[in-house]
C-alpha cells in the first residue's frame, strides 16, 4: 500500500523491523506508536514461527498405532504446518481494535489468522472471530464499545504506515480512510485478491450471515457479490468447521477461466479445501461416467430443455415403466405354495406411487412389501415366520420377477437418451406441458444410439441430473455458493439446488448481466426454481471497480436491459481515463479498408493502455478475436488469452466478450460495440453483453467503434466523452 494517510495518521519511511520489545505486553512507547507497531509486528512472525516449529515437532507415532489414522493425522499435521506458512506479502494483521471495556483484554490485532504466543495469549485474531466484527461495522453512530480502530498501511511487507479513528470522540470528524481507499484504487495485476483488510459494512452482514439461510445478492458490476460470496464461505468454514468438514462446500462459477481468476482467494485465506466447478462440470461428473458434454443446443433448444417443465415431464417418464401387475406373485417355500393375488400386488404398487418416494428407493421397497403380505399369509396360516423369513422370501426369484416387471429399474441417462431420441415416447410424457414446436425443438436432429455415443449438450446433461436425482436423491453439501447465477436455466437452479437441499446457499447476481435466452427475471422465481423460496434478497449497489464517468456510461444500457435495476454508484475517487473513438466514416468501415484500420486505433488503444501500470484486457465479439490476434501480433504486443495469468511482463489479454463476464482488467479496450451486440442471438441479450464487457474496467476504458454505436448507447448530443 503507498497511498500516504491523511492526519492523524502517522507515516513512516521503509525500514527494517524493529526487534520485538522483551514483553509485547509492555505499553507502547507514546513517542513511536509506530515502532511499538512494528515490535508487534516481529514478535506476532516470531510467535507464527514458533507454532509452526510446534506442528512440526510433533511425532504423532506416540499417538497413534494404527497406520490408516497414522497417515489421517499426519496430512492433518501437513495442511497445518502449510497453513502456518508466513507469506512475506501477506501483512500478519492489518487492523488493530481499542475496546473501552472487553472481557478478555483490550486491544486486539486483526490478521488473516490467528497467531498466538507461548502463554497461549493471541497476538493477531482471525478477522472471522466475533471480537473483529467491530473491525467492520463500528462506526461514530454505533461505536461497538471500540475506542480505537487503527488501519495498517504496508509498503513491500514492511508496515509503513497507520490510521486512527477514535469512534467514541465527539470532536473527531467522521472522514473516509485513504487507506482503505487506496487499497480499493490500487491497480490490479494477477488473480483475484481477497478483501479482508476492506470490507465494507453491508458486504460484511451479507459475508456474516448465519448458515441456516440461504441469501441472495442482486449488485450491479463491481459491487463486491464475488468477493462477499468468497469471503462468507471463509467465514462459514470458520464459525463452522466440523459441520462443514463433513458435509463440504462448493463454488460455482460461470467457466474455467472466472474459476481460475478466483482461485487463489481462498486458499490465501488459509481455506484449502473448498470445491469450485461450473454448473455443467458438477453435474456431468455425477450422472454418468459416459456422459460427456460434446453438443451444443439452438437457443430454443436450450430454452425448453432448461424450463422447469422438463422436472415434470421426466418425472412422468422416469415413472412410465410401473405397471399394476396382472399376474399373482407366488412364492414356493419348502413343501407349501403362496400366492398373493394381483389385485393385492397392485394395491402395494398403488401405494407406493402415491407416496413420496425416490423412483430407487420404492423399488427397493417392494420385494419386502410383497414378501409382508406373504408373511400375513403364513402367520394366518399358524406358522410363526421372522424376519428371517421375511427376507428369503423378499429375495425369491419369483418376487424378484414380479418386482422386476412391475417396477423397472431405470437408468438416468438411457431414459432421457429415449426421451430425446424417440419422438412418440416424448409426446406421451410431454402432453399437456409441450407444445408441439416445443417437442420438436426437444428432439435431437439425430437420435443417438447409445450413452458413449450420444452428443449430449449442457442442457440434456441437467436433465440426465434430474431423472438421476428422481431415481436416487443426491447427495447435499453443507453450503454452495452459486456466482453470476443469473444465466442458470430454471432446469440449473434445480440442479443446484439439489445440492443443498439440506444445508443454505449463497446466490449472487445481476439481472441486467444476464446473457442467455432463459436468463432470470426474478430472483423470488429463481429462489422457488432453487428451492429455497424463503432466501433473503439483499442488494448491493456500492461499486468497487468501475470508475465513476464509465459506469455512467455503461448504465446508459439499463433502461433497455433492465428496466427495474438502479445505477450503481463507484466508490473509486479516481477519476479513470474514458474515451469513445469513431474510427473513419460508417459505410467505408464495411469494407476492408475500414476494418484495417478500426484494427490500427484498436492497437493504439491497447499499447496507450500497457503504459499504464496494471492489466489491460482487449474485450471483442467473438468473430472479430482472431483478426485482432492477428493485428496485435504483427504489431508485436504480447497477448495472453482468457484464464492465463497475467504477470508484471504479460498484461494484455485478448477477451472474447462472452468470457468477460466476472473479470476485471486496470485498462479495458473494447473494440466495437456493435459487433459485440450483434453477435448474440436477440438485441437484449447484445445490449446485456454489451453491458458486461463496458464494466470490466477498474482505471480505464477506451472504446474503438467503426460502425455507428448501439442506440442505446449513444446518449444526447456532445454527452460521449473523447470525440
Ligand atoms: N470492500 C472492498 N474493498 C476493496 N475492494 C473491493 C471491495 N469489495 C469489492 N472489491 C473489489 O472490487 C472488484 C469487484 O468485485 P467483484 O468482482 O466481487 O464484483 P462483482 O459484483 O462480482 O462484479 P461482477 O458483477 O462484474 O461480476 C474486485 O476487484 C474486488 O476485489
Amino acid at each position: 500500500m503507498t497511498a500516504p494517510a491523511p492526519e492523524p495518521a502517522q507515516e513512516a519511511e521503509p525500514e527494517p523491523a524493529a526487534p520485538p520489545p522483551s514483553n509485547p505486553a509492555d505499553e507502547p512507547d507514546p513517542s513511536d506508536p509506530l515502532g511499538h507497531e512494528r515490535g508487534h509486528l516481529a514478535a506476532s512472525r516470531a510467535a507464527l514461527r514458533a507454532m509452526r516449529e510446534d506442528a512440526e515437532a510433533l511425532d504423532i507415532g506416540n499417538v497413534t498405532a494404527n497406520w490408516v489414522n497414522a497417515e489421517v493425522l499426519q496430512s492433518e499435521v501437513d495442511a497445518r504446518i502449510k497453513s502456518l506458512a508466513d507469506l512475506a506479502h501477506t501483512p500478519l494483521f492489518f487492523g488493530r481494535l481499542d475496546y473501552l471495556r472487553h472481557a478478555a483484554g483490550h486491544t486486539f490485532y486483526i490478521g488473516r489468522r490467528h497467531v498466538h504466543d507461548a502463554d497461549g495469549d493471541p497476538m493477531v485474531v482471525d478477522w472471522r472471530a466475533p471480537v473483529s466484527q467491530p473491525f467492520y461495522r463500528a462506526s461514530k453512530k454505533d461505536p461497538q464499545d471500540v475506542a480505537l480502530r487503527r488501519r495498517f498501511g504496508y509498503t513491500g511487507g514492511e508496515l509503513t504506515a497507520y490510521e486512527d479513528e477514535h469512534l467514541t470522540d465527539p470532536a473527531e470528524a467522521e472522514r473516509t480512510s485513504a487507506l482503505l481507499q487506496s487499497e480499493i484504487e490500487r491497480p490490479r495485476v494477477g488473480p483475484m485478491r481477497d478483501i479482508v483488510a476492506t470490507i465494507q459494512p453491508e458486504q460484511d452482514e451479507i459475508v456474516r450471515a448465519g448458515i441456516d439461510g440461504t441469501v441472495c445478492v442482486q449488485g450491479a458490476p463491481g459491487t463486491g457479490k464475488t468477493a462477499v460470496g468468497l469471503h462468507r464461505v471463509a467465514y462459514l468454514l470458520y464459525a463452522h468447521r466440523e459441520r462443514l468438514h463433513r458435509t463440504g462446500t462448493l463454488v460455482i462459477g460461470p467457466n474455467d477461466s472466472f474459476l481460475h481468476y478466483i482461485e487463489q482467494v481462498l486458499p490465501a485465506l488459509g481455506e484449502l479445501e473448498v470445491k469450485q466447478a461450473t454448473v455443467t462440470e458438477l453435474v456431468a461428473a455425477h450422472v454418468h461416467a459416459h456422459v460427456q458434454v460434446r453438443g451444443e443446443d439452438g437457443a430454443e433448444s436450450a430454452r425448453v430443455k432448461g424450463d422447469a417443465r422438463m422436472a415434470e415431464v421426466l418425472r412422468r417418464a422416469v415413472r412410465s415403466g410401473v405397471t399394476a401387475p396382472a399376474e399373482p406373485c407366488v412364492v414356493v417355500r419348502g413343501s407349501r405354495r403362496w400366492r398373493v393375488p394381483a389385485y393385492e400386488l397392485a394395491e402395494i404398487v398403488q401405494e407406493l406411487l402415491a407416496r413420496d418416494m425416490r423412483y430407487g428407493a420404492a423399488r427397493e421397497a417392494l420385494p419386502q412389501r410383497i414378501a409382508h403380505a406373504v408373511l400375513v399369509r403364513m402367520e394366518q396360516a399358524g406358522e410363526a415366520p421372522d424376519d428371517r423369513v421375511q427376507d428369503a422370501v423378499a429375495r425369491d426369484p419369483a418376487v424378484k420377477a414380479t418386482v422386476k416387471a412391475a417396477w423397472p429399474a431405470v437408468d438416468p441417462a438411457k431414459l432421457v437418451l429415449r426421451l430425446l431420441s424417440d419422438a412418440d415416447f416424448l409426446a406421451e410424457h410431454a402432453d399437456g406441458l409441450l407444445t408441439a414446436d416445443e417437442q420438436k425443438a426437444v428432439l435431437w436432429e439425430r437420435p443417438a444410439r447409445g450413452v458413449k455415443s450420444a452428443r449430449w449438450s449442457a442442457a440434456d446433461v441437467v436433465l440426465v441430473d434430474e431423472a438421476a436425482d428422481l431415481v436416487s436423491r443426491t447427495p447435499s453439501l453443507g453450503h454452495v455458493v452459486l456466482d453470476e447465477a443469473q444465466d442458470l436455466s430454471p432446469m440449473q437452479y434445480r440442479a443446484v439446488g439439489r445440492r443443498c437441499s439440506t444445508g443454505s446457499a449463497t446466490v449472487l447476481g445481476d439481472l441486467a448481466q444476464g446473457t442467455t435466452p432463459w436468463a432470470t427475471a426474478s430472483w423470488e422465481e429463481a429462489l422457488r426454481h432453487l428451492g429455497k423460496p424463503d432466501a433473503l434478497v439483499e442488494e448491493l449497489t456500492q461499486g468497487f471497480r468501475v470508475p465513476r464517468e464509465v459506469i455512467a456510461y455503461a448504465s446508459r444500457l439499463l433502461p433497455s436491459i433492465a428496466p427495474g435495476l438502479a445505477e450503481a454508484t463507484s466508490i473509486r475517487e479516481a477519476q479513470g481515463l474514458f474515451s469513445v473513438r469513431e474510427v473513419g466514416e460508417a459505410r467505408e468501415a464495411r469494407g476492408r479498408g475500414g476494418r484495417e484500420e478500426l484494427d490500427g486505433a484498436v492497437v493504439r488503444a491497447c499499447r496507450e493502455a500497457l503504459e499504464h501500470e496494471g492489466s489491460v484486457g482487449l474485450i471483442a465479439a467473438g468473430p472479430r478475436v482472431a483478426e485482432l490476434a492477428a493485428a496485435l501480433d504483427a504489431a508485436g504486443l504480447d497477448v495472453l488469452g482468457p484464464g492465463e495469468e497475467t504477470s508484471a511482463e504479460r498484461r494484455l489479454t485478448l477477451v472474447p466478450a462472452t468470457l468477460a463476464k466476472g473479470l476485471e482488467y486496470d485498462y479495458v479496450v473494447l473494440d466495437e460495440p456493435a459487433a459485440v451486440v450483434a453477435a448474440e442471438p436477440d438485441e437484449r441479450t447484445g445490449l446485456r453483453r454489451l453491458y458486461v464487457a463496458l464494466t470490466r474496467a477498474v482505471s480505464g476504458l477506451t472504446v474503438v467503434h467503426a460502425r455507428p454505436l448501439p442506440v442505446a448507447l449513444r446518449g444526447g448530443a456532445g454527452e460521449s466523452p473523447g470525440r
